[in-house]
């Protein structure tokens, strides 16, 4: 089904193109990557979707409401949920008060990153997110002394603390380890399997991400869309091997 659509969804900076007339629609229960070569207008897309930059042109629908003048704010109240390519948290506090944090904000609290604020049981659904995100033997480290991976998968927790309906995740798997990269593939399968209904929707340079999670494949150029198909119809596509995949 269908949770997510752009129409006709274009963006410039200072006059200067970056996403030109983006039509795509979203299905809850699928992954979709967005691929394509640096400059490509991936990162924009992601922006103009959870309503970081206004589009220039187009609109955006987000289960059957008209969300295009609808700021980031409200947007990630509505469930759609971002992370960047470098990961945000609060680097003093531990692992388990982040998560805490973005908790109560997904239950519509204030953002207050101060200990006292913060609930003094854990819901068990924290529990459950650790363990599915393998946090949970580090929810007393300071999330600031994380490497990189962990600070990563932290981000993606914090995420799905707010219980999401459309996760945008900007290079979920940048700068690790290739350990970590297979273990980042596998949390995000669990987390499918966990959340069925779940749009996820990401960005990736690395093709053995892209290729063991994603049902659908969006190769991005010039801030195009120049296909949109199944990992199989890309790969096979003559445009996707010459612009951006190469032969192997
Ligand atoms: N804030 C901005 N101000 C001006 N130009 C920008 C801004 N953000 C992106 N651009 C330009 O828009 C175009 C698309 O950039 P974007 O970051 O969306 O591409 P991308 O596909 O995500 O690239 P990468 O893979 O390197 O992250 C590029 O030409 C970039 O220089």
């Amino acid at each position: 089904m269908t949770l997510l659509e752009t129409h006709g969804m274009s963006k410039a900076y200072n006059g200067v193109p970056a996403l030109v007339d983006a039509t795509a629609a979203f299905d809850s229960g699928q992954v979709t990557a967005l691929i394509g070569p640096n400059g490509a207008g991936k990162t924009t897309f992601f922006g103009t979707l959870a309503g970081e930059h206004r589009a220039t042109a187009g609109s955006i629908e987000f289960d059957g409401h008209d969300i295009t003048k609808w700021d980031a704010d409200r947007r990630a109240r509505a469930g759609i949920a971002r992370t960047f390519q470098v990961a945000r948290q609060f680097s003093s506090l531990s692992v388990l008060e982040n998560l805490l944090l973005s908790y109560q904000a997904g239950q519509g609290q204030w953002w207050r990153p101060w200990r006292t604020f913060l609930p003094r049981t854990v819901p068990s659904y924290i529990h459950e997110l650790a363990e599915v995100t393998r946090l949970d033997n580090l929810l007393g480290r300071t999330a600031g002394t994380l490497p990189q991976g962990d600070r990563k998968r932290l981000e993606l927790a914090m995420s799905l603390a707010q219980d999401p309906r459309v996760l945008l995740l900007d290079e979920p798997t940048a700068g690790m380890t290739d350990e970590d990269c297979v273990v980042t593939v596998d949390v995000l399968k669990d987390v499918m399997t966990r959340s069925p209904d779940l749009c996820l929707i990401l960005t990736a340079h690395d093709m053995s991400v892209v290729f063991a999670l994603a049902h659908r494949i969006l190769l991005m150029g010039q801030g195009q869309i120049l296909l949109d198909g199944t990992p199989e119809e890309v790969a096979g596509h003559e445009l996707a091997r010459t612009t951006y995949l190469g032969a192997s």
